[in-house]
């Protein structure tokens, strides 16, 4: 018997429950299953999307299910099994509808009893006879979009609020879409160009960035099993998350801060724009995690960028004012803007946790102000769409600094493809995940006024 189909549906539910009723990372927790598991390429590739596509769908899951289930008590295993089963008959057109039966059935056997494997085969089958309730028969706009899109009520709320329906429609919609890889060149290794044409060669389908002249867009083909990858003559970055350092105005043999810095992403970004002549100092508040800087600077070969543990807070402390000429504060965040690759994120956070991440923000923010020289520049970004995170928390600082202003040439600087979106306001750029069919971010550039 092949016992495949029921490594990878076991494996998925594990890790559903895991993530669902625990709250683990969904891409670590993926990434430790399927080395565990010794999957091949195409289970790998099937466990990802019935975690992914389950995770990102519960609440419409939840809701196909409501009439069929009703009120009865279940384990909360057997509502995941439940959800992996209705996904993978609503999405998957490709898994047939006897095959899920045959699985959910055997799984439920194996870990519950006979009673349990009859009522998941009774409901299943009863979902393919009657079908799944309408989603258009919800009245409430914001319901309708919160169930259809699985986006909690609050934030469809909130976002319906701050950017209206029209924008916040498109968000929840793309939110539901995988986003292609994309990777930037270590342009001291080798060129955009050479490493665009080695890649076409290789069978990739590749394109430029619009955003980075160092970014790749790879439409297919898969980079990580690629020798450019493996020796590090590139790395995976998305190209909201470059845009931060390209909007930075680096030249060569700057000082530079990154207050936020771990895993690296941007503090190896600003070390590559300083063509490596320069000082890159970077911080985090966890040790463990300044040294994956560390380790990301090796890898790319890159001796500009000296990586330790601080906190942000306190850097006043360590480092006299006026010291640098860049500062990044790439701040910890609620991760709105992230929701395609962690959709974990959507069902864990609340209103609060947004307020209590703009104080810490803010604090933070606000002591860079001391350290950054007289003609400097403050750069402030985050993977997050919310205004409290975003303009909000840049209105608030500009009210009380009042010798400090957003950088006008920020605006002339912006790539034209960005120039006159929807997210431009007088406080930064929003962009939104269907922008450029990438992460959700906020972006500006803080000075002190002239004269
Ligand atoms: C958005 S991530 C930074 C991503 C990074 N800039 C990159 O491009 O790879 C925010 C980081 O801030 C760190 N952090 C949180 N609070 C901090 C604080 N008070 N001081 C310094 N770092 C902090 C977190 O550990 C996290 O690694």
């Amino acid at each position: 018997m092949n016992t495949k189909p029921y490594a990878t549906r076991t494996a998925a539910l594990d890790l559903l429950v895991r993530i669902g009723e625990q709250g683990g990372y969904s891409h670590l927790l993926l990434d430790q299953a399927m080395q565990k598991n010794h999957l091949n390429a195409k289970d790998r590739a099937l466990l990802t999307e019935i975690v992914y596509g389950t995770l990102q769908y519960q609440f419409r899951l939840q809701y196909y299910l409501q009439p069929f289930v009703q009120k009865k008590k279940i384990d909360k295993w057997v509502k995941w099994l439940l959800y992996l089963s209705v996904y993978q008959m609503e999405f998957l057109e490709k898994v047939p509808d006897h095959a899920v039966f045959h699985q959910s059935v055997e799984i439920s056997k194996q870990r519950g009893h006979k009673g349990i494997a009859n009522f998941v085969n009774g409901v299943l089958r009863a979902i393919q006879r009657k079908g799944v309730p309408s989603i258009q028969a919800i009245e409430d706009p914001i319901k309708r979009l919160s169930i259809a899109t699985s986006h909690p009520g609050w934030l469809v709320k909130r976002w319906v609020d701050q950017f209206g329906m029209a924008i916040t429609e498109d968000m929840c919609h793309t939110n539901l879409q995988t986003k292609p890889m994309t990777i930037r060149t270590q342009p001291l290794k080798r060129n955009r160009d050479e490493l665009l044409q080695q890649l076409e060669r290789d069978g990739f389908h590749v394109e430029p960035s619009i955003v980075s002249n160092q970014g790749i867009v790879v439409k297919e083909g898969n980079i990580l099993h690629h020798s450019v990858f493996q020796n590090h003559l590139c790395t995976i970055q998305d190209e909201s998350s470059m845009l931060v350092a390209e909007m930075m105005d680096i030249e060569p043999n700057m000082t530079i801060l990154d207050a936020c810095s771990a895993p690296g992403g941007k503090a190896t970004h600003i070390a590559e724009k300083l063509q490596d002549r320069g000082e890159v100092i970077a911080y985090d508040l966890h040790g463990k995690k300044a040294k994956l800087v560390e380790q990301k600077a090796t890898e790319l070969s890159l001796q500009s960028i000296h990586a330790q543990q601080a906190d942000a807070r306190k850097l006043d402390e360590i480092h006299e004012a006026e010291s640098f000429d860049r500062i990044l504060v790439d701040a910890p965040c609620s991760g709105l803007g992230v929701l395609r690759s962690k959709p974990d994120i959507k069902y864990n956070k609340v209103a609060e946790d947004i307020s209590t991440l703009a104080d810490i923000q803010y604090e933070i923010l606000k002591k860079m102000t001391r350290l950054l020289k007289k003609d400097g520049k403050l750069i402030y970004s985050t993977c997050t769409v919310d205004k409290e995170e975003n303009e909000w928390l840049i209105a608030r600082l500009l009210q009380e600094l009042d010798d400090w202003e957003v950088d006008q040439s920020f605006f002339e600087q912006l790539p034209n493809v960005l120039s006159e979106g929807s997210g431009i306001s007088r406080y930064g750029i929003q962009m939104f995940p269907q922008d450029i069919n990438s992460d959700g971010f906020f972006i500006t550039r803080l000075v002190r006024t002239s004269g």
